[in-house]
């Protein structure tokens, strides 16, 4: 039986455009165990992927701040502070950098996310002063309670799910994973991932983006017959 399975979004279902990569929905439908999709992005994305997946529901969204496992939902904190740290930095003359229609934050419910044209230090510095903490995933910088995480939430959703996290493979691409990688069995990080979950992860895989999330799947059912 192949082990329960925990998958980023971003870096490792999509290609380098940032498109899913069909192939990764027969790989995920097919999977005989529990799949687990966890990403920084606000909750109604992974939820949306599941849906039409047509797989059971269980999410991490926001970086650990949101999880879901069937019906049973779980909100870690709430924005409050991130949304100070926000408003703070466009007092300061800095706006979020999304455009006239905010969908990167519209939804998020723990945290606020900033686009990473803008500029870092002065969002570090506010982030500090509320005892938050600034993540770049390498797609947005995250402002965030420094407790929360996708391997924290993991732990959690294991658990509902009725398993041990050290039962999981999970196979992700950057800062965010790193976390996540410590606490399962088993890790890939695909080869475009970022220094921190290279250095986090048992194994990188050869390909890139949604080509190593591939090679990954292979290797560990592989591992399981
Ligand atoms: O939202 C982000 O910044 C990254 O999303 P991911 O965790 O799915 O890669
Ligand atoms: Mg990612």
């Amino acid at each position: 039986m192949v082990p329960p399975l925990a998958v980023d979004i971003d870096g490792t279902l999509t290609d380098g455009a940032g498109a899913i990569d069909p192939r990764v929905f027969d790989v995920l439908q097919a999977w005989a165990s529990p799949v687990v999709v966890a990403t920084g992005k606000a909750f109604p994305y992974p939820v949306a992927l599941a849906h039409f997946l047509a797989i059971e529901r269980a999410v991490i969204a926001e970086n650990g701040g949101v999880s879901l496992v069937g019906d049973d939902l779980v909100v870690h904190g709430d924005r409050a502070g991130a949304q100070r740290v926000a408003d703070a930095y466009r007092d300061e003359g800095y706006d979020l950098g999304w455009g006239g229609i905010d969908l990167t934050n519209r939804w998020r419910e723990t945290e606020v996310a900033v686009s990473r044209d803008r500029p870092l230090a002065p969002l570090r510095r506010l982030a500090e002063a509320e005892g938050l903490e600034v993540v770049d995933t390498g797609y947005a910088y995250h402002v965030k309670a420094p407790d929360i995480s996708k391997g924290r939430a993991l732990r959690d959703v294991a658990d509902r799910l009725g398993y041990d996290v050290t039962a999981f493979a999970a196979v992700g691409d950057s800062r965010n994973d790193a976390h996540m990688f410590e606490e399962v069995g088993v890790s890939y990080a695909v080869a475009n991932a970022d220094e921190h979950a290279l250095g986090a992860a048992d194994h990188v895989t050869e390909a890139s983006y949604a080509d190593g999330l591939v090679e990954a799947a292979e290797a560990i059912a592989e591992r399981s017959e």
